[in-house]
């Protein structure tokens, strides 16, 4: 290569790996497992590779809401191996999209999703490869739970076993009529494994949550409501019917710049998560980001009476 294009290729080449070496420290730095905590990553997405079946697919709107739609519908939106790898992808690409307020995950076929596929849970039923698992689908439902959007779970049909644990990972959970949400662990000899449990007492709190799990209770949307666990039952069963629903509820969320709806959701996550003093130091940070910034002074100007 001549000398001339090397000295113009090599900056490029520089902040590619620069970003590349960011990208790789923000998803350990939003993670849970490492190397250190005995987790072979690369080992378990080989594995998860092999079942293979379905799709994740996601849609990201104008409007700055994401669509993601677990798409398997012969069972039930069961997750696949190849699934749970392409849940991690999309993630990757959600924490990436810098004009993401809001995002909506819902199954193929008007129902949610049946948990993991029964059939592939039975080829790796081995201690190495569900350790491995448990901590890929924590990791990634982690990451997702830490996205700066706005997340919402729309329950359709069933929401079942990993299918219940994947809509505590949502801010909010949505219900249609006829929907219902069951941890169904303990009739296969289990407990929420992907981080399901330790949500689920947030949420609903302890001794909800034991009902919930010791009973395998079936979870109505009225239950639902009572319980916190649900936000709204919405009018509609219809699939494309109830989308539009959840979109516009959502949207009321969602509406006004990203920065500012993505710092709204960055302090909540600090505070959900981190203790106080941690958290109100974050909070500084991120006030520091919106602070004078288009929005603020936009607003300092138009001096709006919020009436
Ligand atoms: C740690 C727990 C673990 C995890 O978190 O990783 C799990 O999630 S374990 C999986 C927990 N889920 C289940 O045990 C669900 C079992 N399935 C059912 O109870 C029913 O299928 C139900 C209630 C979801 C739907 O019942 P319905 O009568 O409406 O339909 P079918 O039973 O005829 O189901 C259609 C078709 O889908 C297959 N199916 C459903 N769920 C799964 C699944 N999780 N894995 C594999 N396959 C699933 C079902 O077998 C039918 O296929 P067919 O070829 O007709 O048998």
């Amino acid at each position: 290569m001549p000398s001339k294009m090397i000295e113009m290729a090599l900056p490029l080449w520089k902040n590619l790996v620069q970003t590349t070496k960011k990208r790789i420290l923000q998803q350990r730095r939003l993670s849970l497992y490492n190397g250190a905590d005995g987790y072979e990553e690369e080992l378990i997405k080989k594995k998860l590779q092999q079942f293979s079946g379905g799709s994740i697919n996601l849609s990201k709107e104008d409007n700055g809401i994401g669509i993601l739609t677990l798409n398997n519908p012969k069972l039930m939106n069961a997750f696949t191996g190849t699934m749970m790898v392409e849940l991690q992808e999309r993630v990757t690409e959600l924490e990436n999209w810098k004009d993401g307020k809001g995002l909506i995950i819902h199954g193929a076929g008007n129902t949610f999703c049946s948990g993991s596929d029964l059939n592939a849970v039975k080829e790796i039923s081995n201690s190495q490869d569900g350790m491995n698992m448990c901590m890929f689908m924590q990791n990634t439902l982690t990451r997702l739970m830490r996205l700066p959007l706005i997340s919402v779970a729309l329950v359709q049909g069933k929401a079942f076993g990993g299918g219940a644990e994947l809509t505590t990972a949502c801010d909010f959970r949505l219900m249609t009529p006829g929907s219902e949400i069951r941890f169904v662990h303990k009739h296969m000899g289990l407990v929420p494994g992907w981080g399901g449990a330790a949500r689920l007492v947030r949420i609903v709190g302890s001794g909800a949550a034991l009902q919930l799990l010791a009973g395998a209770a079936r979870v109505d949307p009225e239950r639902a409501l009572s319980l916190g666990l649900s936000e709204e039952t919405l009018p509609s069963s219809d699939q494309t019917r109830a989308l539009g629903e959840a979109r516009a509820w959502l949207s009321h969320y969602t509406e006004g710049p990203a920065a500012v709806i993505r710092a709204v959701k960055k302090v909540v996550t600090a505070g959900r998560e981190l203790p106080l003093e941690d958290a109100l130091r974050t909070e500084k940070d991120i006030f520091g980001t919106v602070w004078g910034g288009p929005a603020n002074l936009e607003a300092l100007v138009r001096r709006p009476k919020h009436k």
